[in-house]
């Protein structure tokens, strides 16, 4: 995801790679990669200049945050911004490790970051001022459109967006083996389904019209269109739809409940 990121902000006019500093963990050749193919500064976690830093952004795994936010404790700064990537983790489940006060962001971008067209949730938590929620909404339009939302809609967004990605591959996993076993080659296929796909997402932004209208203009009195809706309904499709998003969104809660009990014995 951390690649997702900066690939958006190195391929956008907002930021200098210059601006841009990368640690990780362990993985030394990892660093190298991402300097060599973004011209970015990547450092060693015990090189970094922590003072330095406007902002921070955290994009390890949920299991991990907690380690990393002890090991940062007593090196951030009053007035640097925190951005939380991990899912499932709550604001106020990140501040009870950082000093009072500190500016914690949560966000939720996703995979579609590496061409500058993510759809990334913000949260701000409590302790952030308009100033600084302004800026890191700039720092996410980077890569992408910002949607400012209220916390607790967080896990719907990543079952939503943040997932998201996946559900319509998923789909289009679908799509191509079936034209595959009509007859068509892999690659006609796989082409066949982008640019069918391509072109409804571009409708559905261009002409600004909402997709029962689009859909509407399809489907034809008794055409094969309307048989292909009511072989969709009658697989389940809409409902399909409704329980990934819903259940990633569960998940989200569970990954946070979790946490919140390993933050009891800490
Ligand atoms: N994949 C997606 O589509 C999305 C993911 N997310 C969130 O993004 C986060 C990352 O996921 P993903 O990219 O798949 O994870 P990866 O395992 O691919 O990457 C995690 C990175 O975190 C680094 N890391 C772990 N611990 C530390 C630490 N203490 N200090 C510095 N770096 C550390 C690892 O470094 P090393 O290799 O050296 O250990 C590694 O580079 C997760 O929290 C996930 O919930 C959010 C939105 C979408
Ligand atoms: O699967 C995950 O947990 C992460 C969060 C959203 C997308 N990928």
């Amino acid at each position: 995801m951390a690649e997702g990121m900066i690939a958006g902000m190195c391929g956008s006019d907002s930021l200098q790679n210059e601006q841009i500093f990368v640690t990780n963990r362990s993985n030394a050749a990892r660093l190298r990669e991402l300097q060599e193919r973004y011209g970015l500064t990547a450092i060693s976690q015990s090189d970094v200049d922590w003072h330095g830093m406007d902002v921070i952004i955290l994009a390890m795994k949920p299991k991990d945050l907690t380690a990393a936010l002890i090991e940062l404790q007593d090196k951030v700064q009053e007035q640097q911004v925190l951005i939380s990537v991990a899912a499932g983790i709550q604001n106020e489940q990140i501040e009870h490790y950082l000093p009072k006060n500190q500016p914690v962001v949560r966000i939720m971008p996703n995979t579609s970051s590496t061409i500058g067209e993510s759809a990334t949730a913000i949260a701000p938590g409590k302790h952030v001022s308009a100033e600084q929620l302004n800026m890191v909404t700039e720092l996410v339009a980077a890569f992408g459109k910002a949607f400012v939302i209220k916390e607790d809609q967080m896990d719907v967004f990543t079952g939503m967006a943040g997932s998201g990605p996946a559900y319509f591959y998923k789909l289009m996993e679908h799509f191509t083996e079936t034209g595959v076993a009509a007859g068509f080659d892999q690659d006609t296929a796989s082409q066949i389904g982008i640019q069918t796909m391509l072109g409804a997402a571009r409708m559905l932004v261009e002409t600004k019209e909402d997709p029962a209208c689009l859909r509407k203009k399809v489907t034809s009195p008794n055409g094969t269109t309307a048989a292909g809706l009511e072989a969709l309904n009658d697989a389940g499709a809409g409902e399909a739809m409704t329980k990934a998003i819903l259940s990633a969104a569960e998940r989200s809660n569970e990954i946070s409940e979790d946490l919140k009990k390993q933050l009891l014995t800490r």
